[in-house]
């Protein structure tokens, strides 16, 4: 059974003028546990809008949208902001860690929202997902004292914290070098794995949407599937999506 499955969505946006702008428009897309799937388009294409309908953050106009097996419309605005606290990860371009608090404050505050023996053993369960991420030695640095690279793995392990079992990545590697990115993205791909999530990664680089096994261009709104060769020979080539 997929996790999240889309059918016939539409976004849109009543304009102040009395128009109508249609940002998405008639999306399929289902996905399963355990899925890597990777989404690039143009700015303006509708990318955000649709991760924030992924991620239970805004709802669809028309078209259906079940996650977990329930229908979008069955859950009210509480139980979706449950949900999206248990079951969705999201990784930020700019980390988005909280400043002046330390690594680990900022994977235990997933927590804070926990119950039961998630919420009692935060310090240790956040804790072990920073030695996971390669930064057990770094719980007491704060963001301004980390790489860029590090702050992101940190940001990885406060998403990964609750066991989520969707990953939603906004250009994760957008701030980041090359090389660095590279190992980000490669942890994030893993530790995915490791935890059995579906990830979607929204990015321009081929080489890291070469790591997701499925692959989607939004254009104008309209998503359309491209083949997995296509975007390994751009990966090869060093162009852009
Ligand atoms: N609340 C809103 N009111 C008006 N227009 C909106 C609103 N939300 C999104 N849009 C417009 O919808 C279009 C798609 O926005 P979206 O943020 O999803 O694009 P994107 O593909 O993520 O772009 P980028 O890569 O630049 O972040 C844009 O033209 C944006 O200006």
């Amino acid at each position: 059974m997929a996790f999240v499955e889309l059918e016939g969505v539409t976004r849109s946006i009543d304009l102040p003028d009395g128009g109508r702008l249609d940002i998405l428009r008639g999306v399929d897309l289902r996905l399963e546990i355990g899925d890597h799937v990777s989404i690039v388009g143009r700015s303006g294409s509708g990318k955000s809008t649709l991760l924030n309908l992924l991620g239970l953050i805004d709802t669809p106009t028309s078209g259906r949208l079940e996650f977990d097996g329930t229908p979008l419309d069955e859950l009210d605005a509480g139980e979706r902001d449950r949900r999206r606290g248990r079951d969705v990860g999201f990784i930020f371009q700019q980390f988005n860690l909280l400043p002046g608090r330390t690594a680990l404050e900022n994977v235990v505050t997933p927590l804070l929202y926990a119950t039961g023996t998630q919420f009692w053993k935060r310090d240790k369960i956040a804790r072990e997902m920073l030695e996971r991420v390669g930064l057990g030695a770094r719980a007491s640095s704060t963001p301004d004292q980390l790489s860029g690279g590090e702050q992101q793995r940190v940001a990885i392990a406060r998403a990964l914290v609750r066991g989520p079992r969707l990953i939603l990545a906004d250009e994760p590697t957008g701030a980041l070098d090359v090389e660095t990115g590279a190992t980000v993205m490669e942890l994030l791909d893993s530790a995915a794995e490791q935890a059995g999530a579906a990830l979607i990664t929204i990015t321009h680089d081929p080489n890291v949407a070469a790591l997701a096994s499925r692959h989607y261009r939004l254009d104008g709104g309209v998503l359309h599937e491209i083949a997995s060769d296509h975007v390994r020979s751009l990966a090869a080539t060093g162009a852009t999506l």
